[in-house]
């Protein structure tokens, strides 16, 4: 159905679920079939002025052909004369930046079932050659089940929640990435450390007063552990072997399903029952 043509007139529009530099997302019902879907409405303005609209176009022909149970769906796009409108999968449980601010930190077994969902959404990703899908908690939505959705495709949305300093941080960047080198698919695993680390800490690894100072704990891997919570030596070994500045010697992603902490804590459904 992502062929025919949507126009605004198709959707009954509800509540605002969050907004952003360059729109808002609504909840919105298509009324013929009843499905309830979220709306991301992006100003045209917005995209000429900041010259996105090729890596807008990009986003969205990457967004549209990946079908994954771990990749947010966009269903379809329309645009009036002001306004680009994005038909995306409503994932119920909003942010797992949300649930993890509320929580602090999460359990082995929850940390590790989102890390093996995101992994496998990786390899999918990778294997369609997408990489660097700028993962960061904003970026990840929860379904009805818990279930974890990569909802980003470059233009992640702020809720009217107090938001964190998420704009221009350096946590979650590869040292090849701040240094602004090629970077290639193994950023991705770098990423899936800083993940994990702040999944059981509930702080990322390499956070720090300045933009300056995190740059500088990112090259140097400036890694260490705090005593609590007590995080056992299997998360710490998975979280050390990702967290490697040589892209080439991080944990291949296949490597990560198969590692000890990941078997013995992941919930194979990527639920993990409370
Ligand atoms: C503010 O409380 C909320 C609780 C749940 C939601 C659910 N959002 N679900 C979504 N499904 N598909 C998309 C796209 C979205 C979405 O963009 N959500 C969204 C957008 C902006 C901010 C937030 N914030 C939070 C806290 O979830 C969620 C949205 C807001």
């Amino acid at each position: 159905s992502s062929k025919r043509q949507w126009s605004i007139s198709d959707f009954d529009i509800g509540k605002p679920l969050g907004k952003g530099k360059f729109g808002r997302v609504y909840l919105a019902r298509e009324i013929k079939s009843n499905y309830i879907i979220a709306l991301k409405v992006i100003f045209k303005e917005q995209i000429e002025k900041y010259r996105l609209h090729h890596q807008l176009r990009r986003e969205m022909e990457i967004q549209t052909g990946l079908r994954h149970p771990n990749v947010l769906r966009l269903y379809g796009w329309f645009h009036d004369a002001e306004r680009i409108f994005l038909i995306l999968e409503y994932a119920h449980g909003g942010e797992l930046y949300r649930q993890l601010r509320k929580l602090g930190h999460l359990s082995e077994r929850q940390a590790a079932t989102y890390i093996a969902s995101l992994t496998q959404a990786l390899a999918y990703c990778h294997e369609k050659d997408v990489i660097h899908r700028d993962i960061k908690p904003e970026n990840l939505l929860l379904d009805h089940e818990g279930r974890l959705k990569i909802a980003d495709f470059g233009w992640s949305v702020q809720s009217r929640s107090k938001r964190h300093t998420m704009c221009g941080t350096l946590d979650y960047l590869a040292p090849e990435m701040v240094e602004n080198k090629a970077h290639d698919y193994a950023v991705d695993n770098w990423t899936l450390g800083v993940l994990c680390y702040e999944f059981l800490y509930g702080v990322p690894p390499f956070e720090a007063e300045s933009q300056k100072d995190t740059f500088r704990r990112i090259m140097k891997v400036d890694l260490s552990f705090p005593s609590t919570p007590d995080v056992s030596a299997e998360a710490k070994n998975l979280i050390t072997r990702l967290l490697v500045k040589d892209s080439s010697k991080r944990l291949s992603l296949p490597k990560i399903l198969e590692h000890p902490w990941i078997v013995k804590n992941a919930d194979p459904m990527g639920i993990c029952p409370k």
